[in-house]
């Protein structure tokens, strides 16, 4: 793979060397002769994926071999998102059986590197697990999640970092046809009961801690909280010793004497070692439905409960093989990296990935304990993709203004960066192509955890563009509610396989049926609006028009609930964050930034409004203000001018680092901050300060407090 140094397009960043050696190219080869038809690039691949959905998803379950059985149906081609459909009806088959499927042919390549953090006083171990230990450790888990009356449908938890045991006991979860969930080690108990409340696991699992930026972090002696104030805590908890137990035992025994207390009513605690298994024996695998759940994912609404998400078995299972080797080519030999927590569905991302045979790097700490720890670790363990988030790549090009990274790390295994969890601005596009590495595919991925995958990301069939998500992906029929050309609210107009079963609780696992016909009009209202049937992704978007016939790449403007609207001008808050976010304005004391609208005119109108966090001792003053506003008119257009630019002390988040919109416009316009509901912020302690500021500022524009 190489950059084109003679197209004339400025915008393009990095050519496939040899597009036509990709899984896309051969899968589109496939399709030919398959259906005798004359597909010619990737463009007319994506059309007749989406005008063809039975035929798409049914060819692709034969070209990655997936395990099981298909059966004849595949969809009713007529249904809608609304409608859900069943997908593959007939089929049986198991998610880990598939992601195990390596064991007994190359028993000793490399699944899992558990690499972690260390401390002064503690230096973990890199450990390496074959595909055969791997598979054996899941039969051992199997059958203590058996013994431990753990049954299909049966929820199990799992809190802590992002560790072997995680990957191992969700792979067994699935084996069996249980359901997992997880929260990560940083979650307070708040925002952990919040979730497991919904969902009651049977069973829990608990690292005993992490170590974070340097700092040793016990999660045991949270427990006691915890359990507390669950309505019906898990029957049994089983605690991994992720860190020494010296290191932790204080937390431990405190916690343990509570536990054991609450055990004569419901909790039994145990250790991972006691618990599983001793004996050897097969590793087994339940045939499932497509449509049985596997895991519940939480989204980060700001306000009521998080949303309980249940995803499909054979949906995460076809989609992932679509994402991770038809779209990414990737395989075995391949090391495979994510920054991730097992709060984030980039974890279950990351993991699916097994089914190619490569090799996945687990890390768990601080990914920025220091600049160069993560290129270090590249270099060190061979990746070949290096998953991350865009704040992360910018808060390195923040941290390395003037130096190469190239220069000072080799990273010649790494073939693409993938990024996600805001978009990725075009100013960090060429910061990795300058200072990081020339040929590498850069790949900006969107979907989410609504979907538990990618609506548009890396393709490597195809060239990157600067700012531009490469591509829609194959069989989703993904569209903006706008005229062509013009940005508009992501929307998919034909059922997909990845669409969520709905919330939980669903129907069949002896909830209150109140419950779930709460659930479900919930689902409802989160993703489809009026009669049109189509799903309502969230996202602010633009299709762009195809170039190398790639069918149009995306650019990602916000979130849609977060769109400003200032005089009819629809725009979205990246438009104003890309400006703010390249090294000019952090050199200048910027350290993050908020946009939102205040309602004027009764609603009729808005007005933007520009929270800035400083950097500490650093001022806003008034000559940075004209510098911004400068900045924005140059950029963007005088209709994008904040008319108001205020410091805070603190930026909200989710519990995944995502800035949140939405509260903050709640919260200036008038609601109490009582509508927020804080567990599912990092930092819910900052929301007074904006209900305040909103409160001035409807002051100064006369309206009614
Ligand atoms: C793939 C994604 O979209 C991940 C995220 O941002 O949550």
């Amino acid at each position: 793979m190489s950059t084109s140094a003679f197209d004339p397009d400025p915008d393009l960043l990095w050519t496939p060397s040899n597009a036509s050696l990709t899984q896309t190219s051969f899968f589109r080869e496939k399709i030919n002769s398959t259906y005798s038809l004359s597909l010619a690039n990737y463009e007319q691949l994506y059309e007749w994926s989406i005008s063809h959905r039975g035929a798409f998803w049914s060819s692709l379950w034969d070209w990655e071999n997936v395990i099981g059985h298909k059966g004849d149906h595949v969809v009713d081609e007529s249904s809608s998102p609304e409608g859900n459909p069943l997908w593959f009806k007939e089929s049986k088959l198991n998610w880990a059986e598939n992601q195990l499927r390596h064991h007994e042919q190359y028993p000793d390549e490399i699944a899992i590197i558990q690499t972690s953090e260390s401390t002064s006083i503690y230096t973990p171990t890199t450990k390496r697990v074959t595909q055969y230990e791997l598979n054996r450790l899941v039969g051992k888990v199997q059958r203590s999640l058996i013994s431990s009356g753990i049954e299909k449908g049966d929820r199990i938890g799992f809190w802590g970092g992002n560790v072997l045991e995680a990957v191992i006991v969700l792979l067994a979860s699935s084996s069996i046809g249980a359901i997992f969930s997880s929260a990560a080690s940083d979650f307070g108990v708040d925002g952990v009961k919040e979730r497991l409340e919904q969902i009651k696991p049977k069973i829990l699992f608990v690292t005993n801690g992490v170590v974070y930026n340097g700092v040793i972090r016990p999660l045991l002696h949270l427990l006691p909280d915890l359990l507390s104030k669950l309505s019906n805590p898990p029957e049994k908890l089983v605690m991994i010793d992720h860190l020494p137990s010296e290191l932790v035992s204080s937390s431990i025994s405190s916690s343990m004497s509570i536990i054991s207390k609450d055990a004569s009513n419901k909790t039994i605690g145990c250790n991972w070692d006691q618990w599983i298994d001793t004996n050897e024996g097969e590793t087994v695998f339940e045939k499932l439905d497509f449509n049985d759940p596997i895991w519940i994912l939480f989204s980060s609404g700001t306000t009521g409960k998080p949303k309980a998400i249940v995803h499909r078995q054979g949906g995460m299972l076809l989609d992932s093989m679509r994402e991770h080797h038809l779209a990414g080519d990737i395989s075995m030999g391949d090391v495979f990296f994510y920054y991730t927590t097992p709060g984030w569905m980039m974890f279950q991302y990351l993991v699916s990935s097994l089914s190619t045979g490569c090799t996945i790097v687990l890390y768990e700490g601080s990914p920025l304990k220091s600049p160069s720890y993560l290129f270090n670790l590249v270099d060190e363990l061979a990746i070949t993709i290096f998953g991350t988030s865009a704040k992360w790549i910018e808060v390195i090009s923040k941290s390395f203004p003037d130096s190469d990274i190239k220069d000072n790390h080799g990273l010649f295994s790494l073939k693409q960066i993938l990024s996600t969890g805001s978009p990725l601005p075009p100013n960090l596009f060429d910061f990795i192509y300058e200072k990081i590495k020339k040929d590498v595919l850069v790949g900006s991925i969107t979907g989410g955890t609504d979907i538990c995958s990618v609506f548009a990301g890396r393709n490597t069939s195809l060239p990157v563009y600067r700012g531009e998500i490469q591509s829609r992906m194959l069989g989703f029929a993904l569209d903006t509610d706008g005229p062509p050309n013009t940005p508009g609210e992501l929307i998919c107009r034909q059922a997909f396989p990845i669409e969520p079963l709905g919330f939980w609780p669903l129907e069949g696992h002896g909830f209150l049926p109140a419950d779930v016909e709460e659930a479900k009009k919930r689902f409802k209202e989160s993703y489809f609006k009026g009669d049109e049937g189509i799903w309502y992704h969230g996202d602010y978007v633009q299709i762009t028009p195809s170039r190398s016939s790639n069918s149009g790449g995306i650019l990602m403007l916000g979130r849609s609930d977060g769109v400003l609207n200032p005089g009819g001008i629809r725009f979205g808050p990246t438009d104003i964050y890309s400006v703010l976010e390249g090294s000019e304005f952090s050199e200048l004391g910027i350290e993050e930034t908020l946009v939102v609208g205040l309602m004027v005119d009764g609603g009729a109108d808005e007005k933007v409004v520009l929270f800035v966090k400083m950097k500490s001792g650093r001022p806003l003053d008034e000559n940075l203000i004209k510098r911004i506003k400068t900045a924005i008119r140059l950029a963007r257009s005088a209709r994008h001018v904040p008319s108001k630019i205020i410091q805070v002390s603190d930026i909200p988040v989710t519990l995944t680092n995502k800035r949140v919109e939405v509260p903050i416009r709640k919260l200036i316009n008038g609601a109490p901050v009582s509508s927020i509901n804080p567990a599912t912020l990092r930092n819910p302690e900052c929301l007074e300060a904006y209900a305040q500021l909103g409160e001035g500022m409807r002051r100064e524009e006369g309206i009614c407090v």
